[in-house]
């Protein structure tokens, strides 16, 4: 696979991802030998409005930190904090258990409500933007390539039909097919069904590779719509049908409760911390492909250890660990509860500057160098985040600090202050989502029509504009049907 040898001063040495806009490299910065992911786009300033969003995004806890956006001649690109695998299933992958997936769910749930807060929408959730953090304890939700913001100056932004498509067709909300402006509740219920794959490995619903545009949207909603929910859901617990009809249920700007859906979920997620609920801490025997490991010294230097066989080679010096206990201790529980609290233990042991490990998978994929994490302080006001960006972990004289400065501002234009940040973030804080808690929903049988005498929301329906205008929806519902019948592929935005 082709890819630039070099972008700004990050050497490029490997693909992590594909998507509609663009490609994601692994790249290393060449004075502080720190591993980035490089999202590229040879579109003029189409990764602008996404790095606004996660410049935004990455004050807040476990959201990945973006450092920098560069201009370049042929493209543009994003400088991001490296992560590790995503969520999709790849060819031999094992399914996931259904107390992995809740925990899962939960992560991502609260990720979508901090976005929300924050008065984004995602608008493409799926498993492939379900990214774990380098540690494995957290997953992140990446690609704002498709957000936006639902709520300005504090009221939502109004209603609207024959809106163009966003998202992947398969994940995407029933109300995104029918053209209707995205909201909150889209996101929860592209949620439900990414868990809905996670679970099954598959969805009901396919798109025909040959067919694209409209029609490839117009198929997978009747897909959508007309599948048999007894089948859908044959052998998974009720509660993850109550939370896609829940979702389905929300109306344009209302505001979801969170935590009843997490309620749904935690029933299945039952170990104290969630994280101890990942398949990959619970049964590591599953997930002991790992080839090889990274050791920080004090937040600091790093050695790669290569699985070579019974060897072990470090690649740039030797490691004095005892790699047997090491080895027998991944297979284990044990292990994974080491993991957690050596991580929980990690600021305190960077500044002692005593050894703390932690093991890696070494394919491509999913290389991740934890490096990255420590260029920025997430506890930094984004005021003073601005001002170290990239800034290199070993002690420079000032002479070459200059000379290095010099040259990045001759390679690309940095354009970190695009918007006043710290406005922003004061709007946020004075921001909250009402909480409601509701009482949880017991459901005697399998049907889906059990559900519908419950009321989650407070807030009257009638103050909501999608049910003041009903009749304008049922005509753009009409509209939009015979726009189906006639219109080529065309007018579509979406993979
Ligand atoms: N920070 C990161 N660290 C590691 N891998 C990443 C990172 N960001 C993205 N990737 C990988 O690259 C893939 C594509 O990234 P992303 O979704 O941002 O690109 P995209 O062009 O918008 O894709 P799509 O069209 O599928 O939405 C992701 O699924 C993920 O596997």
């Amino acid at each position: 696979m082709e890819f630039p040898k070099k972008i700004g001063p990050y050497t490029i040495f490997g693909t992590l991802g594909r998507g509609g806009f663009g490609q994601v490299y692994i790249g290393r910065e060449a004075k502080t030998l720190i591993n980035y992911a490089l999202k590229v786009s040879t579109e003029k300033d189409s990764l602008k409005k996404e790095y606004k969003i996660l410049r935004k995004l990455s004050q807040l806890k476990s959201f990945m930190r973006v450092y920098e956006y560069g201009i370049l001649e042929d493209f543009d690109f994003m400088v991001m904090e490296l992560l590790g695998k995503n969520l999709e299933y790849k060819n031999n992958d094992s399914f996931l258990s259904l107390q992995s997936i809740s925990a899962i769910g939960i992560e991502i749930l609260n990720r979508i409500e901090a976005m929300h807060n924050a008065n984004i929408i995602h608008r493409d959730v799926k498993p492939s933007q379900f990214l774990l953090s380098n540690d494995k304890t957290n997953i992140y939700l990446v690609d704002y390539g498709m957000a936006g913001y639902y709520r300005v100056n504090n009221a939502h932004k109004a209603f609207k039909t024959r809106c163009r498509f966003r998202g992947s067709v398969t994940f995407a909300s029933i109300n995104n097919h029918m053209g209707f402006k995205q909201s909150r509740r889209d996101d929860l219920e592209s949620l439900c069904y990414s868990l809905l794959y996670l679970i099954k490995g598959d969805l009901p619903w396919k798109p025909d590779p040959n067919i694209q545009g409209f029609k490839k949207w117009k198929i997978v909603l009747n897909q959508k719509v007309n599948v048999n929910h007894d089948k859908l859901f044959q052998n998974i617990p009720l509660e993850f049908e109550n939370l896609l009809m829940y979702t389905r249920r929300l109306l344009y700007d209302q505001a979801p409760n969170y935590n009843y859906m997490r309620s749904l979920l935690s029933k299945f997620a039952t170990a104290e911390k969630n994280c101890m609920n990942f398949d990959w801490f619970l049964y590591p025997e599953r997930f002991n492909n790992v080839k090889s490991f990274v050791i920080s010294e004090g937040g600091k230097s790093f050695l790669h250890i290569k699985n070579d066989g019974a060897e072990f080679v470090s690649k740039r010096r030797e490691a004095k660990i005892d790699i047997k206990i090491f080895r027998k201790k991944s297979q284990s529980l044990e292990f994974s509860e080491a993991i957690i609290n050596s991580l929980s233990k990690k600021s305190k042991k960077a500044k002692k500057n005593k050894n703390s490990l932690i093991p890696i998978d070494f394919s491509l994929e999913n290389l991740s160098d934890r490096t990255s994490n420590t260029t920025k302080d997430p506890e930094l006001e984004p005021e003073d985040q601005d001002k170290i960006i990239i800034k290199p972990k070993a002690k420079k004289s000032k002479k070459a600090k200059k000379n290095l400065d010099k040259k990045r501002t001759k390679t690309y234009e940095n354009i970190n202050n695009l918007e006043s940040r710290a406005k922003l973030d004061r709007k946020n804080r004075s921001i909250k989502s009402p909480t409601v808690i509701l009482p949880e929903i017991t459901l005697l049988s399998q049907s889906s029509s059990t559900i519908n005498n419950i009321d989650e929301c407070l807030t009257p329906k009638n103050t909501f504009p999608e049910f003041l205008n009903k009749t304008k929806i049922l005509g753009a519902r009409d509209e939009f049907n015979d726009l189906m019948k006639n219109k080529p592929d065309n007018n579509c935005c979406v993979s």
